[in-house]
């Protein structure tokens, strides 16, 4: 049978089938991904094949299908091995604020770069529409310029008045969602608008834990009553860092890749080389200073997230 991982406790693993009925699994032998070592071979998000045990509700993980992207958090430790939190995203959401407290746009554009790193498509969801001002929905206007020139898709809305709230549910409709953001932005109410009965779905964890198996520390999704699923544990609220080479940097800035090109040199940083056509759209307002800002700031290393 096949099925998607939903929850993982570490020994055990929650599949939903394809006939619509979840099992216990766990994995007999080893998964070994190339490059990395995990400390979890399989995580949710992940579709495996699996064979029902005699007892017809519990099962066994025998093939892990190919993954499209996954996430993953490093070992604070420098064992160099590192922990899949989940796989198969189809979109990462980045929940901001304007007020309250306000997002920074290095904030934003850290994030950015790692879901692009991570091959996630990033959208920015604008939260607590109710307490603009005037000047606030200015501003708002102006960062939502910025990153949908890029190709961010850019929503508003207000979590707890429900403002645009069914334009959140159709975006996420069958789609496998990350929901990340700063503490306090209003990531929980959020989730609880979109889900309406997830106290009854956290009810579930405590089945795992009568088992003595349920541990925080890996990743649960939550269906979605019109179909997906949204993938929500606290250690994963703000995606993390990853290393990324300096050379590389200018890649996951869509827009800077894109006119990377025409620079003179081919090794060009963007950082003061003569005929850097990236200074050259900066200069332009063709790039927006914000950005080479958040570039140049990751690029040297002063990244304090914030
Ligand atoms: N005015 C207003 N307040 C909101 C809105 N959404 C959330 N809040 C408030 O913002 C505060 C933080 O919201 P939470 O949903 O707890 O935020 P969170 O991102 O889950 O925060 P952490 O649990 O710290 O990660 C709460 O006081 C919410 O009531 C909104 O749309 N408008
Ligand atoms: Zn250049």
């Amino acid at each position: 049978m096949q099925g998607l991982v939903i929850k993982s406790t570490g020994s055990w693993y929650s599949v939903l089938a394809d006939d619509g009925e979840r099992y216990d699994c766990r994995i007999v032998g080893k998964f070994r991904m190339k490059g990395i070592q995990t400390t979890n071979p399989i995580a949710v998000g992940d579709q495996v094949k699996f064979d029902l045990e005699r007892d017809g509700i519990t099962g066994i993980i025998n093939e892990l299908l190919p993954r499209k992207n996954y996430i993953i958090r490093k070992s604070i430790n420098l064992s160099k091995q590192a922990q899949i939190l989940a796989a198969n995203l189809d979109m990462a959401i980045l929940l901001v604020t304007l007020a309250s407290p306000r997002t920074s746009l290095g904030f934003i554009d850290r994030f950015l770069v790692t879901a692009e790193a991570y091959d996630v498509p990033a959208v920015l969801v604008f939260n607590k529409l109710d307490l603009f001002s005037k000047e606030g929905l200015e501003i708002l206007k102006d960062f939502k310029e910025i990153y949908q020139t890029i190709g961010y898709p850019c929503y508003e809305v207000s979590a707890l008045k429900g403002i645009n709230i069914p334009i959140i549910q159709d975006l996420i409709t069958n789609k496998i969602t990350l929901i990340s953001g700063h503490s306090g932005v209003g990531k929980s109410s959020l989730i609880n608008a979109l889900l309406p009965d997830r106290e009854l779905r956290t009810g579930e964890v405590s089945d795992w834990s009568d088992k003595g198996q349920h541990t925080t520390t890996f990743a649960e999704m939550f269906e979605l009553p019109q179909g997906g699923f949204i993938v929500d544990t606290p250690g994963i609220r703000e995606l993390g860092v990853i290393d990324i080479e300096k050379e590389e940097l200018g890649h996951f800035f869509p827009e800077i890749f894109k006119t990377s090109h025409n620079c003179r040199f081919n090794n060009c940083r963007h950082v003061n080389e003569p005929g850097c056509a990236v200074l050259e759209a900066v200069n332009d307002c063709d790039i927006a200073v914000s950005r080479y800002e958040s570039y140049l700031s990751i690029y040297h290393g002063n990244d304090t997230r914030h």
